[in-house]
């Protein structure tokens, strides 16, 4: 049976649910269940706190696991990122009160205050910046108010956290995360039960992206039609009973459809619809 670490709290938690619930899986009903067998789809959930998700990966306990691409770098265990998730998008930056600093070249002997230490002291480390980090739990937005650091470093996502802090970010993002699948360093690639959950997972991934999209068009515009809706492979093409036109199906990026079925309409396709992919596998 495949174990899972799923993350039990946090931004993490909730779409990393709906996405398994997506994809099949059974989920727990009740947020202090800490462990969920699926016996139907030869899975169990471990539900974790995010930050300790890749160490129980890396610990070979647990056979794959849902955390965060920074949580993952701060932790520094031995575990990869195989499946990039598209969601709890963020960057990772410093900030301080504007004129503090004008870049990270100027921390020299300031102290930051961070909950990722291990992602900040190896970047400055690499910078080769001699500036304390102290650690906080959260809400790090507020240390430099009440004089705990000059600098933070944290996870930005709108920036009104920092904003209402009245703080700026300095330099570059350090990190630009999302939700990832990750496993142990190493770890056999071709287990079938890892690919079966990736394969599925991606299946979610494709169904939330993609639409399908059916049109009539006259036979001489299917050329220019099909170029509008190449679909995965090629799409697919059927006769209609009225002669010179035909039915065409494809599955197109959700964000284009209104976009593509203007083009249709244009070149002369008619009765163009468009439907929710609920489950896929490519
Ligand atoms: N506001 C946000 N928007 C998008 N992603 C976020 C946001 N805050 C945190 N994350 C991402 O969520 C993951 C952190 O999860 P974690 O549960 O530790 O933090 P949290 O969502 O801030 O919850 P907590 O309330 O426990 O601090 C990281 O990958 C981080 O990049
Ligand atoms: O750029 P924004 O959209 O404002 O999002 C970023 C904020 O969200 C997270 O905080 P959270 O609410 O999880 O509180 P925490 O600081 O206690 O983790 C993060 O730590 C930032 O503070
Ligand atoms: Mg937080």
């Amino acid at each position: 049976m495949l174990r899972i670490a799923v993350p039990n709290k946090g931004s993490l938690s909730g779409p990393a649910g709906e996405m398994l619930h997506e994809a099949g899986y059974l989920q727990r009903k009740d947020s202090k269940e800490l462990v969920l067998v699926d016996p139907e789809n030869e899975v169990e959930f471990f539900y974790l706190r995010p930050r300790d998700i890749a160490v129980y990966v890396s610990s070979g306990r647990l056979d794959i696991g849902i955390t965060g691409r920074d949580l993952l770098l701060d932790s520094g265990a031995s575990a990869e990122e195989i499946l990039q998730l598209g969601f709890a998008r963020s960057t990772f930056r410093y900030a301080t009160k504007p004129g503090t600093a004008s870049g990270v070249e100027d921390f020299g002997g300031l102290t930051v205050a961070t909950s990722y230490e291990g992602i900040v002291a190896k970047h400055l480390a690499d910078k080769g910046i001699d500036a304390s980090v102290v650690h906080l739990d959260g809400a790090v937005e507020t240390a430099i108010e009440l004089g705990v650091a000059q600098v933070i470093a944290d996870v930005v996502q709108t920036g009104t956290s920092l904003r209402n802090a009245g703080l700026s970010v300095v330099g570059e993002p350090i990190i630009t995360s999302e939700a990832v699948v990750i496993r142990r360093t190493g770890a056999d690639r071709d287990d079938p039960g890892v690919q079966r959950f990736l394969r599925r997972l991606q299946g979610v991934l494709v169904a939330r992206s993609y639409v399908m999209m059916d049109y009539d068009c006259r036979v001489e515009h299917l050329e220019q039609a099909a170029a509008l809706t190449p679909g995965l492979e090629s799409p697919t093409v059927s006769p209609l009973h009225h002669e010179g036109w035909v039915a065409v199906r494809a599955m197109v990026p959700a964000v284009e459809a209104q976009r593509i079925m203007d083009d249709l309409y244009h070149l002369g396709a008619r009765a163009i619809l468009t439907t929710a992919i609920h489950a896929c596998r490519l």
